[in-house]
């Protein structure tokens, strides 16, 4: 059975103070799930968020990465410095990455097997547009995604990357992707990997599903058989998280 992950993906939002402030508010009453529970950060947050949760099982993730070891990568973050900090996990290929800063499934590839090298727990992205899901062509999309994505990764190392399907049309929108539809593409996803590396790894990992995750969805969205978990933006930054990581309560 797979232990559920749910992470909070802030994205650029909460100075270091409100970001204390958040921690003070959700820490009690998140702490209490059997689900693996992340908070996901802007990287001038790890430090208070880190000390804030000190103590608490709440682990603590960074929303990028650079693929480079060091140097001329000015504003760039590395995975030693994650490390270092004492940052478990990293979103990887987010699609606002993938929109906003030309991230391409190479850079991804790069960075998931960057962050594993220093130890980190990848979350890395994937997901459709309208278009293409209008198009009929979700699946394979999503089936390239994965396979370039993972280029080159051995079944070891595939077993501690944990995958985010996020159907871009629903991220941030209120449009949640119907538990069916989710389902359908979270299994697509694990079939890929059965191929990739045979069904006991594909077995082992654990597939989130993200996009206008809410308080009210979690449970039903949670409860089916391929997703294990959610990648939450908005509802992770209120009193509502709590909520969404005691789906079960
Ligand atoms: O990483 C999180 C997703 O982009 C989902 O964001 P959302 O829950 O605000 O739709």
């Amino acid at each position: 059975m797979r232990k559920k992950i749910i992470a909070g993906n802030w994205k650029m939002n909460k100075t270091p103070k409100e970001a204390k402030e958040l921690c003070a508010l959700l820490k009690d009453k998140v702490n209490t799930t059997e689900a693996d529970v992340v908070f996901c950060v802007p990287y001038v947050d790890l430090y208070p968020v880190l000390e804030e949760l000190e103590g608490t099982n709440i682990a603590v993730g960074a929303e990028n990465m650079h693929f480079e070891e060091s140097g001329a990568y000015t504003g760039e973050i590395s995975g030693a410095m994650l490390k270092e900090m004492g940052v478990s996990y990293v979103i990887i290929g987010h699609s606002e990455r993938r929109e906003y800063f030309a991230e391409t499934d190479e850079t991804v590839n790069k960075k998931v097997k960057k962050a594993l090298e220093y130890g980190l727990l990848p979350i890395m992205c994937c997901g459709e547009t309208l278009e293409q899901r209008e198009a009929g062509v979700t699946i394979e999309w999503i089936r390239m995604q994965i396979k370039r994505g993972l280029a080159g990764i051995g079944a070891e190392d595939m077993k501690k990357i944990v995958i985010a399907y996020e159907p871009i049309w629903a991220i941030g929108t209120g449009k949640t992707a119907t538990s069916e539809q989710a389902q359908e593409v979270c299994a697509s996803i694990r079939q890929v990997l059965a191929e990739l590396y045979g069904p006991a790894v594909a077995e082992e990992v654990r597939i989130q599903y993200g996009g206008s995750v809410n308080g009210k969805n979690a449970a039903e969205l949670f409860a089916m058989a391929d997703i294990d978990g959610g990648l939450v933006g908005g509802a992770s930054l209120k009193e509502e998280f709590a909520q969404i990581v005691n789906y079960k309560k």
